[in-house]
């Protein structure tokens, strides 16, 4: 069951009053915690959740994650180490499951853009029984063990979030199939927050004055198999390389069973002024 891969860290919750800002909190060297997040816009108190996920994610939405604790993950830089399971070869992606990394809950909540409930089409209208009823974001850490472990550099594909969703049968298209224009909505959303995470590199903070808002400019979604009404799934979105403001993701919607259902691809581009 999930629930034995989930650490409620006591110490961590008591301990965690987190310097969170998703615009221009973070120090070059991205050690918000030790040089006191130069620029940062909101402290609020974070109870940190941390996830081993388990060797086969099937398990992975069997556990009602909302009931735990509000979780804000920090959007920290992400070091850049080769990561351990990002192969070409999709099939292998689950092998080190248990080594290496974790998953830190992020909590729309928190966050202005998407706590506007009522205008936000996933954790708003599209939110709710029968329609989007689990839609649980969580970005990828690397542990101090695997980022000793990997040399810098190396391949620049890297799962950066997750998401943990179900989704119920007022979303159709087909009867019993959910409509393949929610799947889409469901990757584009999943991309954005990855998108948030990865801009917090330091290299992406030359000019910290610079936008930082970027918008879908493209989106392709291949539909594999029918993903039908009252399903869990989880999606997986990978960053694979970035152009100047132009940033390149792809996804991958898995059943509960692990069966790949959709996959997408997706480019960000930076806007100019905003
Ligand atoms: C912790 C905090 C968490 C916070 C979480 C919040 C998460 C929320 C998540 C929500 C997620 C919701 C997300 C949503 O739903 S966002 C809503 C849906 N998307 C939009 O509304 C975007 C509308 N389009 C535009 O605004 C402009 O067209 C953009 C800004 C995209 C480009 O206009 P701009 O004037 O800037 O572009 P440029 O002409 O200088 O070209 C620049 C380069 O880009 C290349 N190019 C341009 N277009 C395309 C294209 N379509 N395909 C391929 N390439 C394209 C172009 O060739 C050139 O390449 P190069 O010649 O340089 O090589």
């Amino acid at each position: 069951m999930m629930q034995s891969h989930i650490r409620q860290s006591g110490a961590a919750a008591a301990a965690a009053v987190a310097l969170f800002s998703y615009c221009t909190a973070f120090g070059r060297e991205g050690k918000k915690e030790e040089n006191g997040s130069v620029g940062v816009h909101h402290l609020v108190a974070a109870a940190l959740v941390e996830w081993r996920p388990p060797r086969r994610h099937a398990a992975i939405s069997s556990a009602p994650l909302t009931s735990f604790y509000p979780n804000l993950a920090i959007c920290e830089p992400i070091r850049d180490v080769e990561s351990d399971n990002d192969d070409d070869d999709d099939d292998n992606d689950d092998n080190d499951s248990d080594v290496g990394f974790y998953y830190l809950r992020m909590n729309p909540k928190e966050v202005e853009r998407t706590s506007l409930s009522d205008s936000h089409a996933i954790f708003g209208a599209l939110s709710g029984t029968g329609m989007i009823e689990r839609y649980d974001i969580y970005r990828r850490v690397l542990d101090d063990v695997a980022v000793e472990r990997k040399p810098r550099g190396g391949s620049s594909r890297r799962e950066v979030v997750i998401v943990n969703l179900s989704v119920g049968d007022k979303l159709n298209g087909h009867g019993g199939i959910v409509h393949g224009g929610i799947l889409s909505l469901l990757f584009d959303e999943a991309m954005g927050w990855a998108y948030e995470c990865l801009r917090h590199e330091d290299d992406w903070l030359d000019d910290p004055s610079s936008p930082v808002t970027a918008v879908t400019a493209n989106l392709t979604v291949d539909f594999r198999a029918p993903f039908v009404e009252g399903s869990e799934g989880v999606i997986r979105v990978y960053h694979d390389e970035r152009k100047g403001r132009k940033i390149y993701f792809t996804a991958k919607l898995e059943s509960k069973d692990g069966e790949e259902m959709a996959k997408g691809s997706f480019l960000a581009i930076r806007m100019k002024y905003l």
